[in-house]
């Protein structure tokens, strides 16, 4: 994709909708540093902010072998190209790395989220981004809202997937949460530098295994439904399965994808009836985690 190809993208001129009654704060979150932390009662599927990346770059670059970790030179040459405000918004966010980092490289590797670079993402071809204000929000590993890019007005959108209540804090996943416990907390530690001590990390050894449990089961099954959702070789029983667990365990974006890839391997199965139902609530789901314009909220329109 060249740059002359994206300075033209209609994008550009969209304005993106305001958020009109705000619904939350930034605010120190002992332990965390600062976060992001409901001002009143949100609602599943509430949209909380939505914002354009103040700075992208493909994840992985080949890099000359003179610009290093520490001098960052590559990414401060990238960066000081940018407007005043922008250049602001990134050095104000949180660095978790040691001086050994570059500053602004630590704060970039903090703070990047994926998003797409084209309608049909591409899993070779990462993007990453800098969100001011997506970039404040902490991790939880049964997180209450969820963190998608809409390619179509590029940006950067926060949901609520469950209801929030006023001065609970807003929380997205980092990571796969569908992986047990001890991986969870060994990619944040790497990662960014911190122990997890959410609610799902804090339980008991025999709840911890039974999580772990339920958990590697969902994960199992979506990545079984997304190489070919309708060949899956899935009974409607371990589909049945996989939705409770997911259920059970709150990972309310697994649930959906169940739902989705599920309905298409329970019409093969013959399931007629139950892929329509599935489909139904998959429609309700995915309005939630990922708003109307998704491609997937739009695949999933005429299903009444
Ligand atoms: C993208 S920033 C999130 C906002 C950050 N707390 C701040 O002060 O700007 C990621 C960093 O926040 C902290 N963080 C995020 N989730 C956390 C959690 N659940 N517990 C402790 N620290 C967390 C870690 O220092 C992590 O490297």
């Amino acid at each position: 994709m060249s740059l002359i190809k994206i300075a033209k993208w209609s994008v550009w001129d969209t304005v993106l909708p305001p958020i009109r009654q705000p619904a939350y704060e930034i605010s120190e979150v002992e332990g965390k540093g600062v976060g992001m932390v409901a001002t009143r009662r949100i609602r599943a599927g509430e949209l909380l902010v939505n914002e354009r990346p103040v700075y992208a770059q493909r994840k992985r670059i080949a890099r000359p072998i003179d610009y290093t970790d520490t001098n960052g030179y590559f990414y401060l040459g990238a960066v000081n190209g940018l407007a005043q405000a922008s250049q602001n918004a990134i050095y104000a966010l949180k660095n978790s790395f040691g001086p050994e980092t570059h500053e602004l490289l630590g704060i970039l590797r903090t703070n990047f989220l994926t998003h797409d670079i084209a309608e049909e993402p591409d899993p070779a071809n990462d993007f990453v981004g800098i969100f001011p204000t997506i970039s404040r929000v902490n991790h939880s590993c049964t997180p209450n809202s969820n963190y998608y890019f809409s390619f179509g007005t590029f940006s950067g959108e926060l949901r609520a997937i469950r209801d929030v209540e006023a001065g609970e804090e807003i929380t997205i996943m980092y990571v796969n949460i569908a992986a047990q416990g001890r991986v969870r907390r060994s990619w944040l530690k790497e990662d960014y530098f911190f122990a997890c001590g959410c609610n799902t990390c804090t339980v008991s050894d025999a709840e911890a295994a039974a999580s772990d449990g339920r958990r590697t089961q969902v994960g199992r099954i979506i990545r079984t439904l997304e190489m070919n959702p309708s060949e899956a070789p899935l009974s409607q029983l371990e589909l049945q399965d996989g939705l409770n667990m997911a259920k059970a365990e709150g990972l309310v974006v697994h649930y959906a994808q169940i739902l989705w890839y599920g309905a298409a391997r329970l019409a093969r199965l013959n399931k007629r009836q139950l892929a329509a139902d599935w489909l139904k609530r998959a429609k309700r789901e995915y309005l939630i985690i990922e708003g109307e314009c998704s491609p997937t909220s739009k695949a999933l329109r005429m299903i009444r």
